[in-house]
């Protein structure tokens, strides 16, 4: 018997909630992934998989990014950098605003702990692509390359890929 993939996984334990935050949008949770141990493991491990050796450095936004960045991290043996939402770093900080698709919002970077890093973004779910086009916007201001963007859920539709043109990419899951 074969395991399942990392996308099965994904389809399998995640829920697809309509009208939440509010009404119009369609909410994936990755609650079931985070739960199951085998499963969070498969899908970080081929999060992780397209740029392995590319990288010395990872970098997820609050909050959903820092549960999939931090293992990441953890597993190819560099360091985390934290996106946080504002007033919860102290100065220096650099700062980006951004939409999604049910608000705006801030992310800020630290920036004494990041500069002239290879960075791989990780995040769980890329809709309009503000938050990594944010994201990679701080840490290029702070003097890093970004080498790419993994993601575990693309929703095509949204048309996130066109926020961060020229990024490298990848999604296990595509949804429409
Ligand atoms: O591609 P976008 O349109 O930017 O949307 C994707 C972002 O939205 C969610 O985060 P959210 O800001 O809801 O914060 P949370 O992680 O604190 O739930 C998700 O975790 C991504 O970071
Ligand atoms: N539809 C959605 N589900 C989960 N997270 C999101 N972030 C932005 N849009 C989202």
């Amino acid at each position: 018997m074969t395991s399942a993939s990392a996308a099965d996984l994904v389809r399998s334990l995640t829920t697809t909630t309509p009208d939440f935050p509010t009404p119009g949008i369609l909410f994936r949770d990755l609650s079931g992934v985070f739960a199951d141990g085998a499963a969070f493991r498969t899908v970080v491990a081929a999060m992780a998989e397209p740029f392995a050796g590319r990288f010395d450095a990872v970098a997820g936004a609050e909050a959903r990014g820092f549960l999939f960045a931090a293992a990441l991290a953890h597993s190819a043996g560099t360091g985390v950098l934290p996106l946080r939402k504002p007033g919860k770093l102290p100065p220096p900080v650099l700062t980006e605003e951004y939409d999604l698709e049910y608000g705006s919002a801030e992310l800020q970077l630290r920036t004494s702990v990041a500069s002239g890093l290879r960075v791989l973004l990780v995040d769980d779910v890329l809709a309009t692509g503000g938050t990594l086009a944010a994201a990679r916007r701080l840490l290029e201001k702070a003097g890093n390359v970004v080498v790419g963007a993994t993601v575990v859920i693309e929703l095509s539709g949204l048309g996130g890929r066109a926020a961060v043109e020229g990024l490298e990419v990848a999604a296990l899951v595509a949804e429409g």
